[in-house]
This record gives structure tokens, sequence and C-alpha cells, in this order.
């Protein structure tokens, strides 16, 4: 496990977006000459779509093997299909929409109008997660290549708020998550335990509203009271921030270049 954060301070949230795309293509075009696919979790929120919205009009996507990419989400929340807050509803209008995925590789949760209340919904992604892991995988999720998580200036990330339930599961991998404290209160999201089966993950942090919570989260607090402090990959943790998300670091993890 690599608890060990990684810091990368981009001029502002536009950059931040590129340079994060950037990054994404080169690792899953790495990860398919390695094994053939890679695996990514997509995030929702601004930075997590600014960030496919970058990735769309880069040509180098081009490079990309879509039809060899396995994607999945760390949270959703629990609403009808096609609905325009819906992460999958906003990541499809992004990117996925204009290029060639296999759909059997591409997993979104459950929306609200299906078969399943919440739980249940919950139960059927840990499931589908479970049937995907290899026993090379380090339990019932597979080894994501990179997953992806906004931050809250709560500090929340995927639907892990807090002080609430979800963020204290250790044992399940995909939870329910009713009451969350930002609308909509009933939400599906993915559990510590499975984050942290990512080979990496990366943070998104952009603007001032995120200053404290990046703050907070990088200096030693607590997972159940900042959630993105309890959310790292096995090789490496790396948060991905602009200058005003970046703005309250203590000075030993980040020093603004002087102009
Ligand atoms: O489910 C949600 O309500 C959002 O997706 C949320 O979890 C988001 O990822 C963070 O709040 C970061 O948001 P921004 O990237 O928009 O700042």
């Amino acid at each position: 496990m690599s608890a060990t954060p990684q810091l990368v301070v981009h001029r502002d949230k536009e950059l931040m977006a590129q340079a994060a795309a950037a990054r994404l293509i080169t690792k899953i075009v790495d990860a398919q000459a390695a094994r053939g696919y890679a695996s990514v979790v997509l995030t929702g929120g601004r930075n997590g779509n600014g960030l496919l919205a970058a990735l769309s009009s880069s040509a180098a996507k081009d490079a990309i093997d879509w039809s060899r990419l396995d994607l999945w989400w760390g949270d959703e929340r629990f609403l009808p299909d096609g609905d325009p807050e819906r992460n999958y509803t906003q990541a499809r209008a992004a990117l996925l929409d204009a290029v060639p995925l296999n759909p059997a590789r591409v997993h979104p949760m459950p929306p609200s109008d299906g078969p399943y209340e919440v739980d249940a919904a919950a139960e059927a992604y840990a499931a589908e997660l479970a049937a995907a892991a290899s026993p090379d995988d380090h339990g019932p999720v597979p080894t994501f290549d990179v997953l992806m998580l906004g931050v809250g200036p709560d500090t929340h990330v995927a639907s892990l708020f807090p002080e609430l339930p979800a963020v204290r599961e250790t044992e399940r991998t995909v939870v329910g998550v009713h009451g969350a404290p930002k609308p909509p209160p009933t939400r599906v999201t993915l559990t510590l335990p499975a984050i942290r089966a990512a080979r990496e993950v990366w943070l998104l942090a952009a603007g001032e509203d995120k200053a404290g919570a990046a703050a907070i989260a990088l200096s030693g607090a607590g997972e159940v009271q900042a959630p993105a402090a309890g959310a790292y990959g096995r090789s490496r943790t790396l948060w991905l921030l602009d200058e005003a998300a970046a703005s309250q670091l203590p000075a030993d993890l980040y020093r603004p270049a002087v102009a």
C-alpha cells in the first residue's frame, strides 16, 4: 500500500484537466501494452468531467484501444437512467458516446428505475466487481489501473462523506448511501477497501473552495473525519491540484514558486 501521496500542482483547473487527461492516456496505453487491457474507475463532478472533456478533445486519445478498456464508477447518484445528474450520463456526454468502447466492458452503477432499491443496487455492483476480479487480484475487486476521485469541500470522495456509515465500512466493497449531505441524498458508492484495491488513486481538486479540504486531508487527518485521507492506491497515490486548491497546504508539502 502506498499511503504517502505525491502532489502535482498545476497553474489552473484547465491546465490540470489537460495534463491529467494526457497522464491518463499514457497510463491506459502502457497498461494495454503490458497486459492487453486497462481498467479505470471514473468519478463525477466538474473536475472528473473536465478531465474527460479534455481527453475527448486530445488527438492522442486515438492511441487508446477503446475496445480493451474496462470502465467502472466510484460512485453514483441513485437516479433514473438517463437523468442528467447521473455521473454515467455526464461521462457519456463528456467522452464515452464519442469513442468506440466495448459495451460489455462499461460498468455503470444501477439506476433507481431498474430492478433494485439502493442497497440491492450496491450488492449487485459488488457482485459485478467480484465477477470481474481474477485470482491474481487481491480480493473481490479487480486491481484497477487508475481510480479517480473528485474531492469535495468537506473532504468527501466518491459518496463517502465524513462521519457517515459508508466511510466506516471495512468489509463490503460497495454500499448504498442514505442521507448524504450533498443532493441527492441516496447514492451508491465504492468503499475505502475497494478504492484501495487500485494500483493508482488520483485525487482531483481545483479551486479555492478545495484548499481547506486538501490541507486537512494531507495533514494527517483520520479517514472517518476526512474521507479523502483514506483514499490511497497500492502503488501510488497522486493528488492533482491547481494552485488555488494547493494554497493552504503546509509549506513542507508544497511551496509555490516565487514569481
Ligand atoms: O456525486 C457528487 O455529488 C459529486 O460527483 C461529488 O462527489 C464531486 O466529485 C466532488 O464534490 C468534487 O466536485 P468537483 O470536481 O465538481 O469540484
